[in-house]
């Protein structure tokens, strides 16, 4: 839910009126209150009720967020204060409040206004209620029964709310689809810039892949791949894949689809010391290529689960038991409880009905979140090509937010 929307639908359970008036009464610290918010400076911290949040802010943190402009420059979005400058036991020397701002005067005379809104926005407490990103984790029936619509390629390539339509698909499922794309790599090459910047890697900038073995690696072969995310062997992976088929004379080869978030959830719900483990635990990912044209090493380190800490929001599954590399970072004993975490997230990641399977065609191109859904692949007969490439997160995000979308 959006915070203000939470905001909102809380402060009107709330009594600030009645907790006001005994806090006032009890109260040694300044405390003080207008119609909407109330606040007291308490010795380490100042506490400010607004909107049904009860929030702290430190007096240090408050002088560094100062949004004057000696402070700060808001043609740069930029900050001008010296935080290393600030006296560590600051305190306001007077303060007040209206319906809208706090105002806080600090020892030197320098006055602060902070918009309520803004305070509770960016307060911890206020992070700690929202998500980073409004998702909506699946399932193959929950997929399915929401009826993505593929964006179509011209529109794609010439109309800002199609693109706009297909990235926030993007970003509440992990997936979306541009169909109509011609079977070039070319073509392939354009959609993706609609979107971002490419990422390049040592398997090249754009690839166009077949199952002749000219990499050191199983996923150009006929055989079958197991859920997995790429390049875990990354200390940063890609962000997301890009899939098109180009060509495929012959059976199988089908993609599977997973939410690994959806899968990650259940272990936070249902066994949290499991989705702990995950999410602590450093793991290594290695690619070892020793071919006379290509040789490489890559080691990428970093927990399964990648969450922020505030709130245990996922941000990152890094899963691919092909290229997960010797485990020796942790003692004995917490590596026996880490496979049995990594046994019950495997155990979710392989439901049946988590599974979305679905055949690439020429025309169809496939954008994936590698951060948050595994893919796989069916084995196949005949000559199957695959062209794509990987993007750079953060220029995707950059195009969405661009567009107004929460990225
Ligand atoms: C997509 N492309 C064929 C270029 C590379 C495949 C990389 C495969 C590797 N095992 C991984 O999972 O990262
Ligand atoms: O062949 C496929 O469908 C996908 C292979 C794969 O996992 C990859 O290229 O990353
Ligand atoms: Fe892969």
């Amino acid at each position: 839910m959006p915070l203000m929307r939470m905001l909102n639908r809380l402060s009107g359970y709330v009594h600030w009126k009645q907790g006001l008036e005994c806090l006032g009464a009890r109260s040694q610290h300044t405390a003080a209150h207008s119609s909407s918010c109330n606040y007291q400076l308490l010795p380490d911290c100042l506490e400010l009720k607004y909107g049904g949040l009860v929030m702290h802010f430190d007096y240090v943190w408050l002088r560094d967020h100062c949004r004057s402009a000696s402070c700060y420059n808001s043609k740069t979005n930029q900050r001008n204060l010296d935080t290393a400058s600030i006296d560590l036991n600051i305190r306001p020397s007077k303060s007040r409040v209206d319906e809208h701002n706090l105002f806080l005067t600090w020892p030197d005379g320098h006055v602060t206004r902070y918009n309520l809104t803004w305070l509770a926005q960016n307060s911890y407490e206020g992070q700690k209620k929202s998500a980073m990103q409004p998702r909506i984790l699946w399932n193959a029936d929950i997929y399915s029964s929401a009826e993505v619509p593929a964006a179509s390629w011209d529109k794609f390539m010439s109309c800002d709310e199609e693109l706009k339509n297909f990235l926030n698909n993007f970003l509440l499922y992990g997936i979306a689809f541009v169909e109509g794309v011609p079977p070039t790599l070319e073509a392939t090459e354009t959609a993706t810039q609609r979107v971002s910047l490419i990422r390049e890697t040592m398997y090249g900038r754009m690839w166009n892949f077949t199952s002749d073995f000219s990499r050191g690696d199983t996923a150009y072969t006929k055989l079958a791949l197991d859920r997995h995310t790429d390049t875990s062997y990354f200390q940063e992976p890609c962000g997301i894949q890009v899939f098109h088929c180009l060509r495929h004379e012959g059976t199988g080869g089908r993609t599977l689809l997973v939410d690994g978030f959806h899968a990650a959830d259940t272990v936070l719900q249902r066994t949290p010391e499991n989705f702990e483990l995950l999410s602590h635990v450093p793991i290594k990912h290695e690619y070892v290529e020793n071919l006379i044209e290509h040789r490489n090493h890559m080691i990428g380190i970093g927990p399964v689960l990648n969450v922020y800490p505030w709130n245990n929001e996922v941000y990152m599954i890094r899963y691919n038991n092909y290229d997960r590399s010797v485990i020796n970072t942790v003692p004995h004993d917490v590596v026996r409880r880490w496979y049995l975490a990594h046994r019950q997230l495997s155990t979710e990641l392989r439901r049946p009905e988590n599974e979305l399977w679905v055949k690439l065609k020429p025309g169809k191109v496939l954008f994936i979140d590698n951060w948050r859904v595994l893919h796989g692949r069916e084995s196949f007969t005949g000559l199957r090509q695959l062209c794509g490439c990987y993007l750079t997160r953060d220029d995707v995000l950059n195009t969405a937010r661009s567009l107004g979308l929460r990225a």
